[in-house]
């Protein structure tokens, strides 16, 4: 049995200000507690996030990370500083971060490798674009996107992964993809799954679909099989949505 995870992206948006806000009206819900809440925020915000948030349910993820542990890498946060503060996930391959600071498979992976060995887990992004669905590339496209992040990491934490499938055409676009063409994604990254490790290890990962997801689309998103939870951008900076995305995913 999987536990659903609805994962909120802020991406740059929430001053400090407005992240302490935001928790504070979050608190003030009760959340059930069938469904994992995480928000994953800016660097600047996440000491208040889990000053606040410490006695809740909701844990607190990072958006990025780099690679190498400690050293001269100006302007970088590295996974033991993250996992140091008691962050759980770090997002690694959005596609924003692949598209605006070229980070290539090869990145991705060295990112996923060290959160991991900090004891934190990686919310691993794939998904095609636009043209590479219309040309019929896209079940290739992520397979091979997720067998890349995925190099020298073991079946152990294979298993404890989250790994989420954003289309790129369904970011930001209002655009989701139907819930039957994103499970038949999902389902597709569970069996690449199985192919790298094994049946019981990718019954256990738990893949989420982002793009576009709304309170108003999760009820029919969660009611399929492959299909764990939801990594929301543009909807996780509402607390009223965020929350209703939380309740919207009990199965
Ligand atoms: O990129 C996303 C989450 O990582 C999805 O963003 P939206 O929910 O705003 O489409």
């Amino acid at each position: 049995m999987r536990t659903p995870l609805i994962a909120g992206n802020w991406k740059m948006n929430m001053t400090v200000s407005q992240a302490a806000d935001f928790t504070d009206e979050l608190l003030k819900i009760k959340l059930t507690d069938e469904v994992e809440a995480a928000l994953c925020a800016p660097f600047i915000d996440l000491a208040v996030l889990l000053e606040k948030l410490q006695d809740s349910s909701v844990a607190v993820g990072a958006q990025n990370v780099y690679f190498e542990q400690a050293g001269a890498y100006t302007g970088e946060v590295s996974a033991p500083m993250l996992a140091d503060i008691g962050i759980k996930y770090v997002i690694t391959g959005h596609s924003e971060r692949r598209e605006l600071f070229g980070e290539t498979d090869a990145d991705v992976n060295k990112k996923s490798l060290a959160v991991i060995e900090s004891g934190m887990t990686p919310i691993v992004c794939v998904g095609e674009t636009a043209d590479e669905r219309s040309s019929k590339m896209h079940e290739q496209k992520v397979r091979s996107q997720v067998q890349a992040a995925l190099e020298n990491v073991g079946a152990e934490a294979a298993a404890d992964l989250v790994i989420a499938y954003e289309p790129i055409w369904a970011i930001g676009t209002g655009q989701s993809a139907t819930s039957d063409d994103a499970n038949e994604m999902c389902a597709a990254i569970r069996s690449e799954i199985e192919k790298l490790y094994d049946k019981n290890t990718a019954d256990k990962v738990r893949i989420l679909y982002g793009g576009s997801v709304k309170p108003a689309t999760i009820e029919d998103l969660m009611s399929k099989n492959d299909v764990d939870g939801a990594l929301v951008g543009g909807a996780s900076l509402k607390t009223a949505d965020f929350a209703a995305l939380v309740e919207g995913a009990v199965q």
